[in-house]
């Protein structure tokens, strides 16, 4: 994984295997799905990120053709999911409703009962997914003695089993403890980054998107609201905000520019402002400490990214009322 982790997703060289262009999904009168445009590249980890209701299953079952658009295309590696529908699906993998699997069966045979519905599918490729989710270990035991996080690798293991390119997972975390939720972030990146899947994953949770995500859409009321690169977001957050509170401020503030003069931002009267990389911080407190300032507080200011998401998600509620007015 040379190039750190986000490397694949910020050299989009490829071209998107998926596009969506003004997707938009009626039921009756009411517009649940409106005009969705975006692209997913190969490598990368996608995130549908809105509350509750806001779209995010409609769409994906929209992409994986279990229900039909009202207007708009997608395509999946150039072939339109209307038109050609069965060579577009060729490359997609799924778990959107809970994967039917035999409980009674081993985890293997549940594999090789569905590879034989699919021409070309060897024992080698069945070992080799196993692996993949690491469910060796468990693999010959019964389904009904998995946890729910193995059930969930089996699933992703069956949805791999034809090599697509494009991998849809809709709320894969749901019902799994920390320790699932980690597993299935750790080798769907692994996936992605490693073997170039391209993945999309829905969710509610922002955090959860954070830590899985190389970019995420954030949809309201059926509409792209903003598609955020969270490898950027994580990295300008480590440039620093913060509030030093101290008895001297002015003094205090000199101090700190003696260091670097880009460092302070504003002085008040009761402290001072800087604007640092987090490593930064220990030293400016200890340059303030090492020079007779007593330090009362150290605060960090600016936005969170889950202040970020409320606030971008109640911007995009307002903007779609005020066209409900208009
Ligand atoms: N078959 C249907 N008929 C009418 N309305 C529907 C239908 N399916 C979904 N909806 C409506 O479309 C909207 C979007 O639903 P959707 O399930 O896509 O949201 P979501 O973002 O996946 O939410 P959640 O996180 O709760 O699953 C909701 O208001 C829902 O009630």
């Amino acid at each position: 994984m040379s190039g750190g982790p986000y490397a694949a997703a910020t050299t989009k060289s490829d071209k998107p295997i998926l596009e969506l262009v003004n997707v938009t999904k009626t039921y009756g009168s009411r517009e649940v799905v409106r005009g969705l445009s975006l692209d997913v590249y190969p490598g990368e980890v996608f995130g549908f990120l809105g509350p509750n209701g806001a779209g995010k299953t409609t769409t994906i079952r929209m992409l994986v053709g279990l229900i039909a658009l009202s207007a708009g295309e997608i395509k999946i590696n150039g072939f339109s999911i209307r038109h050609q529908k069965k060579q577009a699906l060729k490359f997609v993998g799924s778990i959107v409703e809970n994967p039917e699997m035999y409980k009674y069966m081993s985890g293997y045979k549940n594999l090789l009962h569905f590879a034989r519905m699919i021409p070309g599918i060897t024992k080698h490729r069945i070992q080799e997914m196993v692996e993949l989710v690491g469910l060796e270990d468990r693999i010959h035991d019964k389904v009904k003695t998995y946890s729910l996080g193995m059930r969930q690798r089996l699933g992703v293991a069956q949805a791999l089993l034809h090599k697509p390119s494009l991998l849809v997972l809709d709320e894969p975390t749901n019902g799994l403890d920390p320790a699932g939720i980690r597993e299935l972030r750790d080798y769907l990146k692994v996936l992605a980054h490693v073997e170039g899947t391209a993945i999309i994953v829905s969710s509610h949770l922002l955090s959860e998107m954070e830590l899985m995500c190389d970019r995420a859409a954030i949809i309201q009321n059926g509409a792209l609201v903003e598609i955020q690169s969270l490898a950027e977001v994580k990295e300008a957050d480590e440039v620093l905000d913060v509030f030093f509170e101290v008895d001297k401020p002015k003094y205090g503030a000199e101090q700190v520019m003696g260091m670097s003069s880009e460092f302070v931002r504003e002085v008040h009267p009761n402290g001072f402002s800087v604007k640092a990389l987090k490593e930064s911080i220990p030293l400016i407190t200890d340059r303030l400490v090492g020079t007779g300032v007593k330090v009362y507080a150290i605060s960090k200011r600016g936005k969170s990214l889950e202040d970020k998401f409320l606030e971008i998600t109640r911007r995009g509620a307002r903007d779609a009322s005020a066209v409900a007015r208009s």
